[in-house]
């Protein structure tokens, strides 16, 4: 399966959070899950919070940032009938808000899963609500708003 991030064009393909040409980055691959959508992590232990053995929240953000921008990009293709995986140059789309809920300590050293579910397309805004587990413990959720990037001058 094809991951959202390996659709984005090279130029678009360095972002920290999800770039695959990012060397230094956490190169985050987002999938389908259903009509939902995923993406796993581990975060390094040198991504921990000032409690040793949790997850540093600014990394947390990152994940669901990162995650929830792939995500928008594919279900707004999927409201217009396309596939993202089978776009030359599909949709692109930035976080304008993303407002996370840390509900309880995220472990280090486990499998991280994000999920992003669909709240509604308008135009250029995706709403999503996201959130991020830790085996079946739900560790922080968040709502977001991207926006599509409007088609570059030629
Ligand atoms: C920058 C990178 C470029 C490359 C992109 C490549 C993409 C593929 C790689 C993806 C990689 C993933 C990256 C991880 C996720 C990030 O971390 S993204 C980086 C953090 N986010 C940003 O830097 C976004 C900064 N903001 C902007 O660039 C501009 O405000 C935007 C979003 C492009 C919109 O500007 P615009 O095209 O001039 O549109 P504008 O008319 O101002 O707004 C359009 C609509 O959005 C609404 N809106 C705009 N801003 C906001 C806001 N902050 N709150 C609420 N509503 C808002 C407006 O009210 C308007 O609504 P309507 O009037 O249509 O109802």
């Amino acid at each position: 399966m094809k991951a959202f991030q390996d659709c984005y064009p090279m130029k678009y393909a360095h972002c920290y959070g999800c770039g695959r040409e990012n060397a230094m980055g956490l190169q985050l691959k987002s999938y389908w899950n259903g009509v939902d959508t995923q993406a796993h992590f581990t975060p390094g232990m040198q991504y921990s919070g000032g409690v040793p053995g949790h997850v540093y929240g600014g990394m947390i953000a990152s994940l669901l940032d990162c995650h929830g921008t792939a995500s928008a990009a594919a279900f707004a293709c999927r409201e217009r009938g396309k596939d993202m995986t089978q776009e030359a140059n599909p949709a692109r789309f930035v976080t304008v808000s993303l407002s996370v809920n840390f509900k309880r300590p995220t472990p280090q050293g486990v499998e991280l899963c994000m999920r992003a579910q669909l709240l509604g397309v308008e135009g250029r805004k995706v709403r999503m609500s996201l959130c991020l587990l830790a085996g079946d413990q739900v560790c922080a959720t968040a709502d977001m708003l991207a926006i599509e990037l409007l088609p570059e001058a030629p």
